[in-house]
């Protein structure tokens, strides 16, 4: 017998790789090949009989319509992408190509799996978004939102948690969201102790505050220096369980996600080095001229007034000569403790150097007000100051400046509230001026 009448090529097709398959006018599997199963997660008989669309990713559902009228208009599609939704829930991303039988009256179709390039994609741009994001991103809490954005693009990540492990106190913090969903703190700790990625399936329970528990997934944040935290997510959804999957997708993100908030975090103590006082905490002098220059446009768009106090402690210089530089330092603490106890959380206190502050006072700042301010100051300073022993007096004195009346930039107002303050401390000197009391 000749070899070609043995083969019987049709006998051949459930060794294919791509599903050949069969869909009516009506939009129905008339057929499909054994491949369906491996790709779909349904077996020949279960998706044979039912229509198409019960099968396709709602949100593909009216470009895939579309395309198929075209296809029964007679134009071949070779190349048409979209997604199915497995027996299992997962997402199946197809590449079709498919041509209108007009003998048969039936869409012939191959379909392919190409999930894993569609995730390879996928992966690769959230990459490059998370390490985007962590340029782009104003401070810490919108990288976090970023990040949950880019992981949702992922895989289901509906309940996400950002925990980090304070370096001083070695605490697991939720940072995101905020305020932290209760009962994540075990889990976090968990993670952090075993710094290897968790898969809880549905039934288990993360701690016994929280009941109903469905799925959690976590995967620890690994800095250079160790596990820095974790990133969990919660499904709360009986449908919607992670799978390992899932698991390798976070893991694989989270040393991109650990680099991102290691370079924000990084950057975030820079900026705080540049703007802040690192002995008291307050404003330096060049958060105060950014301060000053935006209060000063808003006073100007909104025929707003604005005040400025200048402070300089009295004879500071002696308590550094006399009781050691740490003395001083404790002074300037406590003198920046004194000034943030008197004002609103409105106004704002910095340093600009040395024994020098300034109070910015915005938002109809009468006069009267900023008058009544510096008594205030005045009587919390005239209270002396406990210091290595010894009670010292931390008489302080204040200039100060009124836009629009002393000036229109900052440098007037800052120099006129300056000369201000030289004059009220020569009269004090010269005995012009009596010492304050304490309330
Ligand atoms: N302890 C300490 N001293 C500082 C710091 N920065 C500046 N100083 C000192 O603060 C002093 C400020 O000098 P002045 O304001 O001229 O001295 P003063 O005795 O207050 O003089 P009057 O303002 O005229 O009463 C200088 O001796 C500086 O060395 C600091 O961070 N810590």
């Amino acid at each position: 017998m000749a070899m070609e009448n043995q083969i019987n090529p049709a006998s051949f097709m459930n060794l294919l790789l791509d599903a050949i398959c069969l869909v009516d006018a009506d939009g129905r599997f008339v057929f499909v090949s054994g491949a369906c199963e491996q790709i779909f997660g349904y077996t020949p008989e279960e998706m044979q009989g039912r229509k198409m669309v019960e099968f396709i990713h709602p949100a593909d559902l009216p470009r895939t319509l579309q395309a198929a009228s075209q296809i029964m208009a007679g134009q071949p599609n070779p190349h048409f992408e979209n997604r199915y939704l497995r027996k299992n829930g997962e997402i199946v991303h197809i590449m079709w190509s498919a041509r209108w039988s007009e003998s048969m009256q039936m869409r012939v179709a191959v379909a392919r799996d190409v999930t894993e390039r569609k995730q390879a994609e996928a992966m690769q741009t959230a990459l490059f978004a998370i390490s985007e994001a962590a340029h782009s991103a104003e401070n810490l809490q919108a990288l976090y939102v970023h990040i949950h954005q880019i992981i949702a693009g992922l895989l289901p990540a509906q309940h996400f948690v950002v925990a980090l492990q304070e370096p001083a106190s070695q605490q697991l913090q939720i940072c995101y969201p905020q305020p932290a969903p209760a009962g994540i703190g075990s889990l976090g700790l968990q993670m952090l102790a075993s710094a290897q990625p968790l898969l809880w399936q549905c039934g288990q329970q993360g701690g016994q505050d929280e009941p109903g528990l469905q799925s959690w997934l976590g995967a620890p944040l690994r800095s250079q220096s160790g596990v820095m935290g974790a990133l969990i997510l919660k499904s709360h959804d009986p449908l919607l369980h992670y799978t390992p999957r899932h698991q390798a997708l976070l893991e694989y993100v989270s040393a991109q996600v650990a680099t991102a908030i290691e370079r924000k975090q990084l950057y975030q103590r820079l900026q705080q080095m540049a703007r802040y006082d690192a002995l008291t905490g307050l404003p330096n002098r060049a958060l105060l001229n950014e301060r000053l220059g935006e209060a000063l446009a808003r006073a100007r768009r909104n025929d707003d007034t604005l005040a400025l106090l200048y402070l300089d402690l009295d004879n500071f210089k002696q308590v550094n000569d006399s009781l050691g530089h740490s003395a001083g330092d404790q002074l300037l603490q406590i003198a920046a403790q004194r000034l943030s106890q008197c004002v609103r959380d409105t106004d704002l206190v910095a340093r600009i150097g040395g024994d020098e502050f300034v109070v910015l006072l915005e938002s109809h700042a009468q006069p009267e007000q900023a008058e009544r301010l510096a008594q205030r100051i005045q009587q919390a300073f005239a209270v002396p100051v406990e210091l290595a022993g010894q009670r010292v007096p931390a008489w302080v004195s204040i200039g100060m400046a009124h836009y629009p009346q002393h000036g229109s930039s900052e440098q007037q107002l800052l120099t006129h509230a300056d000369s201000m303050m030289y004059r009220h401390k020569k009269q004090r000197r010269d005995g012009q001026l009596a010492t304050p009391a304490a309330s």
